[in-house]
């Protein structure tokens, strides 16, 4: 994935300007900067929810006849998780609505450590499970791009060393990783972009 002199307004204020960046499979990102600096817009814009005002995004590799928003998953703020529906439910509505395959369900349950949680309600997870369900989604979906935000959020220290599993395995089988955080995730071999202050 490949961008190249990114331009993004928001509410006609320019919040990114001449943002390039040059990923290869198998490589990671992190953004950092100050509260405000873009990296959440950084993340919206390669994941295809915001426009560019100028610039170009291009994906290298992977299906060419997939758009950009089908080869990217945007791990967010907003989890999207449905209360009424059990843990299982909710990941095989996402993974179905993602275009995933149900077999990896089950996987993607253990890889976060919550297939003791299958058949409860989604209602009742605490809020480092509900990020732990979110991240399932991830591996049972299956896309080539990650772009995590925040990704370290409400997790515990054994939630932190599962999501770095998921992305070192995501990595070795090809991937691309995108983090804007604030922590230190402790992932080897990463590419770094700092963003200037808050306009
Ligand atoms: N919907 C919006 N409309 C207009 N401006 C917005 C909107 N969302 C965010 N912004 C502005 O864009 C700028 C960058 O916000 P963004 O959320 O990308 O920052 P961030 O680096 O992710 O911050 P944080 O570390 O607080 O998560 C901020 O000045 C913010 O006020």
């Amino acid at each position: 994935m490949s961008a190249s002199g990114l331009v993004v307004e928001r509410g006609e204020r320019i919040i990114l300007t001449g943002i390039s960046l040059n990923l290869s499979a198998g490589d990671a990102l992190v953004v950092t900067g100050p509260n405000g600096a873009g990296k959440s817009t950084l993340l919206r814009t390669l994941a295809g929810l915001l426009p560019a005002a100028s610039g170009t995004i291009e994906l290298k590799g992977g299906n060419p006849e997939a758009q950009l928003s089908e080869q990217v998953h945007l791990l967010g703020h907003s989890e999207g998780t449905k209360g009424s529906l059990t843990v299982l439910e909710n990941l095989s509505f996402w993974t179905q609505a993602l275009g995933g395959t149900a077999a990896t369900i089950g996987d993607a349950l253990e890889a976060v450590g919550l297939a003791h949680t299958a058949d409860l309600p989604a209602s009742i997870l605490s809020a480092g499970q509900r990020r732990r369900l979110a991240m399932a989604r991830l591996v049972s979906v299956g896309r080539p791009i990650w772009l995590l935000d925040e990704p370290a959020t409400a997790l515990d220290t054994d939630g932190v060393a599962r999501l770095g599993d998921l992305v070192r395995d995501h990595r070795k089988a090809g991937g691309i990783v995108v983090a804007a955080t604030h922590a230190d995730l402790g992932w080897p071999k990463l590419k770094r972009m700092v963003l200037g202050r808050a306009v």
